[in-house]
């Protein structure tokens, strides 16, 4: 029987045995699939009716509600009451914490505590509780408000959530590397970037350069907190672009392994998480510096404007191609998605970074090696984007990767050739954001394991994770598993998986 069987089969039990508890003969919580339903049968509600705000005013016979299993951060018995805490949507894109108070005998205690026991449980589920924190806060990150946000819309959640938070600004560029490298990684169970992706990237190449590299990497989970312009890493893990209901999903995050990519140029090694980008899109990013106070519309600005002068960026390509049809990679991707969750296979990989903890070897050498025999040469001459992804959505409504997945040990590579006409350049960028990208034509979709890029001019821009590197040539290889992050499905991405 897999661990997920008999997950599933404790939280039938749960639900099968006392699944409702009634309070003073007039409050009755049951435990649901989903939710906890809350029957409140009291004239007088003063405590209720003041905390949780879903009551009605006057004083009436009967209000149920239903608060999502996923909402509760915790509940607690006091001397004479029970406490839950939860996470109650305040706008749209907004949750904030509240609490409901119900007042117990000291006769009703061994059954409400049993009772709270099983909530907790189906809260829960397999995520960790009580996760101890490294915060990291980025004060120019964005907008340059990330303590602002980290203050008022993540902390009261941690808080709720019992989360253990120690705070820390990064004071330099490069600043998250260095704590990375010399954190005590006994004492925390995830580090938070308070950033944009750049952060991270800095995290995941700062534990990687311990001498215990690849068990950092695998104890230390990563999440972003989403205070950038991009936050692709908030999207893809969290599936929002809203600090609070980031942190909520901070709280219920599962660990989950992550493929991590080596970028080797000359003699450097780094680690990538998200991507990597020469063309049209590394210039659109990195290129538009003088357009900065346009905000997230710089992008697509600069895009449209590459687009429109249909410039090409030639390149010697070789890629390990592992899957290049595009019915076989959506194969792959239903495949994955539809694993039951599997607790062994991060206990193992822990188990193994334990055993061999320094960074994995390169498979296929560097950048300076000769080039493997059994890569494919991809004609570059006219090449207008060279886009490998190793998440699926780069920022919010771009899902240029739908098939990428966080540990199928494989990058997703999307080449177009830079003389395809200006109309179908157009309609690729409104494709992304209605899903049909994927399919289009001239769109090649690979995944592969490694690959080789040499630009041939001069002056260009590369970007890893959205970071600028040299303009000159380039190797990456995955690991797959490498690294760790805390995910909402602990599987896929929350993005539209490819049609
Ligand atoms: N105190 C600091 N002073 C200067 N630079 C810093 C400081 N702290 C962090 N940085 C640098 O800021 C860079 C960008 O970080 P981050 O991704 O958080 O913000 P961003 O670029 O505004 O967001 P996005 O990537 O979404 O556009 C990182 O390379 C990081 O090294």
């Amino acid at each position: 029987m897999s661990s997920s069987a008999s997950a599933a089969e404790q939280q039938e039990a749960r639900l099968r045995h006392d699944a409702t508890l009634v309070i003073d003969k007039a409050v009755s919580l049951t435990l649901g699939g989903d939710s906890l339903l809350i029957v409140d049968d009291r004239p007088h509600r003063k405590s209720a009716r003041g905390c949780c705000g879903l009551c009605k005013s006057k004083a009436q016979t009967k209000t149920t509600h239903a608060i999502s299993l996923y909402n509760i951060l915790d509940a607690e018995v006091r001397p004479s009451s029970l406490v839950i805490t939860y996470a109650q949507p305040s706008t749209k894109d907004d949750v904030s914490v509240a609490t409901l108070h119900y007042p117990i005998s000291e006769k009703e205690k061994p059954t409400v505590e049993a009772w709270m026991s099983n909530l907790l449980d189906l809260a829960y589920g397999t995520a960790q509780r009580r996760k101890r924190l490294k915060i990291l806060i980025n004060p120019f990150g964005g907008k340059g408000n990330a303590a602002n946000l980290y203050q008022k819309y993540a902390a009261p959640v941690f808080a709720a959530g019992r989360c253990q938070v120690d705070v820390q600004s990064t004071e330099y560029r490069g600043h998250a590397i260095q704590i990375a490298e010399q954190l005590d990684i006994d004492a925390y169970d995830a580090i938070i970037c308070c950033s944009g992706d750049g952060l991270p990237y800095e995290v995941f190449n700062g534990l990687g350069k311990r001498s215990n590299g690849r068990e950092a990497l695998a104890k230390v989970a990563v999440a972003l907190l989403p205070c950038g312009s991009g936050n692709g890493m908030t999207w893809n893990c969290l599936g929002t672009g809203s600090n609070s209901i980031a942190a909520l999903a901070i709280v219920k995050g599962l660990r989950t392994p992550l493929d991590l990519v080596s970028v080797t140029q000359q003699n450097t090694r780094t680690l990538s998480f998200l991507s990597q980008s020469f063309g049209i899109v590394a210039e659109s990013d990195l290129g538009t510096d003088n357009i900065r106070w346009m905000g997230a519309q710089r992008f697509t600005y600069g895009f449209l404007v590459r687009l429109l002068q249909r410039t090409i960026w030639p390149c010697d390509l070789a890629i390990k191609v592992e899957m290049d049809d595009k019915k076989v990679i959506k194969e792959h991707y239903a495949a994955f998605k539809a694993r039951e969750e599997d607790l062994l296979v991060d206990q193992n990989r822990l188990e193994a970074a334990k055993q061999s903890p320094a960074l994995p070897e390169l498979q296929y050498g560097t950048v300076q090696d000769d080039l493997p025999q059994d890569w494919e040469v991809v004609p570059g001459e006219t090449m207008g984007n060279f886009y490998a992804g190793n998440m699926a959505i780069m920022s919010k409504d771009t899902n240029f990767f739908p098939a990428s997945l966080p540990n199928d040990g494989l990058m997703d590579i999307v080449t177009i050739d830079g003389t395809v006409s200006r109309i179908t350049s157009v309609k690729m960028m409104t494709e992304i954001e209605s899903g049909g990208f994927f399919d289009m034509d001239d769109v090649k979709m690979r995944k592969a394991s490694a690959y080789r890029l040499v630009p041939h001019q001069k002056e260009g821009y590369i970007s890893v994770d959205g970071e600028q590197v040299p303009f000159e040539a380039f190797q990456c290889e995955i690991h797959q598993g490498l690294g760790t992050v805390l995910s909402k499905s602990g599987r896929v991405y929350e993005a539209d998986g490819p049609r």
